[in-house]
């Protein structure tokens, strides 16, 4: 059962006119795309139409070895991903790119979202004979491509016919032999931009930092809908799916997912952050001398406060930068608290003072209540929790880890309740009419706080559904 959020799935592509050494490029674009998912990650370099590849379990920076990314060819393609599993368990078999060879050709696909009619997809396919190796969304994108090449002149072609059977959520990187293609699903949910460098290298990524951190200019994003192929003789849009459905961005990119030095259709998310913060102050003022944010995700929003507010911005916390996905939470028997070895309170900073502590989200409420301890215990007067999002209330079906409403502290419990639950002085959320002020004028998704969801939603959403016990597959 998953209780927390987890960030969802990275994609890179990159295209040179001469075989260089991609594998070194991918990997810094996966460096700066790791904050997307830590689970797994994974590289396929194209060297003249040979596929080479490595994908492991974990980092970036366990997986890549100086020693792994010297063997690794040059090449004039290449195509990486970094995996939190929104379908399929964490597992290698599951780690992307995924790769294919079929009867015209190859294939290595990376993939950011997720498919809200897999389990249909699937049961379909495998009625008609299919056999899946893995038990992700991901390899049902790769069959069905696969499937309609078999009836097309290009993979374009065929990534063209199979969006029309794919509902939900999808930013793909595609890479064939001669080809690098990429596109975003029709309601435009995760981001996708493109980039060039100097020397003409083409660079697609999750988010405009990976671009920016090899050095690359940021063109522009890919269209909801669009499919950019990009060749040796340049690039060609098709725009067959564009606007044949309304524009949901995710709305939780701006408020947590994404990095803050990255722009998403022309928003900034650093700037996204501050504006909440600010609405914050607005709708939920306090008197107050200091205004703190929990690293790291808080900081943004409580700069934004801070600056409505007229409150001084504090640094209320100094977390632990050599916390990584390695470090074993103490057990039980343990007595000791695993946040305060990551995160520590700076009592210069709050002692005696009326502390605004600014948090981008609530999910099972465990985190704030520690953060309001911690400043409790360095000395502040009152805590006054300011959260910049809505109360989350329903599940995500489109690339994030949200699926169980029973941890979910605000299906549980009224603000007023959730406050005293996390030993807050007062708590205010951001208000589910403000959200459309941070992403400008585009339209988007804020199905976890509103329940509206822009597409039909899945029979069974259970991230494990292809990975039934024998035991359940016996009592059905
Ligand atoms: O209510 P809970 O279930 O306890 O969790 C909510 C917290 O989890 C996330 O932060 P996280 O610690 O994952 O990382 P970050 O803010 O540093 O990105 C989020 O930003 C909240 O702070
Ligand atoms: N979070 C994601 O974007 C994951 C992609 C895909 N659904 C997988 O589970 O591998
Ligand atoms: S349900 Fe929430 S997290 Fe999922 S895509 Fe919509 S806004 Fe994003
Ligand atoms: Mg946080």
């Amino acid at each position: 059962m998953n209780t927390e959020i987890h960030e969802e799935c990275g994609v890179f592509g990159v295209l040179s006119r001469t075989p260089c050494d991609l594998a070194h490029l991918s990997y810094y674009g996966l460096y700066a795309l790791q904050h997307r998912g830590q689970e797994s990650c994974g590289i396929v370099v194209n060297d003249d139409g040979i596929f080479v590849s490595h994908k492991d379990m974990g980092l970036v920076g366990e997986v890549f070895s100086e020693d792994v990314l010297s063997h690794f060819p040059q090449g004039t393609m290449a195509v990486g991903h970094v995996r939190y599993g929104t379908t399929g368990g964490s597992n290698r078999k599951n780690c992307q790119p995924l790769e294919v060879n079929h009867q015209k050709g190859k294939m290595a696909l990376a993939h950011n979202g997720n498919l809200s009619n897999a389990l249909e997809l699937r049961n379909q396919l495998e009625l008609t004979g299919a056999i899946f190796h893995t038990t992700s969304d991901t390899e049902l994108i790769a069959y069905l491509i696969t499937k309609e090449r078999l009836k097309t002149p290009s993979i374009e072609e065929a990534l063209s016919s199979t969006m029309n059977i794919l509902e939900g959520a999808y930013s793909l990187v595609l890479m064939s032999a001669q080809k690098l293609i990429c596109a975003r699903d029709p309601y435009g949910f995760r981001p996708l931009c493109y980039g060039k460098t100097d020397d003409g290298k083409i660079v697609v990524a999750s988010e405009s930092c990976a671009i920016k951190a090899i050095g690359a200019k940021v063109v522009r994003d890919v269209q909801p809908g669009e499919i950019l192929i990009f060749s040796q003789d340049g690039m060609i849009s098709n725009q067959e799916h564009c606007h044949k459905r309304p524009k949901k961005f995710c709305i939780f990119e701006y408020i947590y997912f994404s990095r803050p030095d990255s722009v998403i259709e022309g928003v900034s998310v650093h700037a996204s952050r501050i504006k909440a913060g600010k609405i914050l102050a607005q709708r939920h003022p306090v008197e107050a001398d200091v205004v703190v944010g929990a690293p790291d995700s808080g900081l943004d929003a409580a700069l934004g406060f801070s600056m409505e507010a007229g409150i001084p911005y504090g640094m209320g916390f100094i977390k632990n930068k050599y916390i990584g996905r390695t470090f074993i939470s103490p057990g039980k028997g343990e007595r000791l608290d695993g946040l305060k070895i990551k995160l520590a309170a700076i009592e210069e900073s709050v002692k005696g003072k009326r502390v605004v502590l600014v948090d981008d989200s609530i999910v099972r409420g465990n985190t704030m209540g520690r953060i309001v301890g911690l400043l409790r215990e360095a000395g502040a007067q009152e805590v006054h929790v300011r959260i910049s999002s809505p109360p989350f209330l329903h599940p995500c079906f489109y690339g994030t880890d949200i699926d169980s409403q029973e941890h979910l502290i605000a299906c549980q419990y009224d603000i007023r309740q959730i406050c005293q639950k996390i030993g807050a002085d007062s708590l205010g959320y951001l208000p589910i009419d403000a959200l459309h002020e941070l992403a400008g004028n585009n339209g988007f998704c804020d199905a976890c706080f509103s329940g509206c969801y822009p597409t039909k939603i899945p029979e069974d959403p259970r991230k494990d559904r292809f990975e039934q016990r024998l035991s359940e597959i016996r009592r059905s």
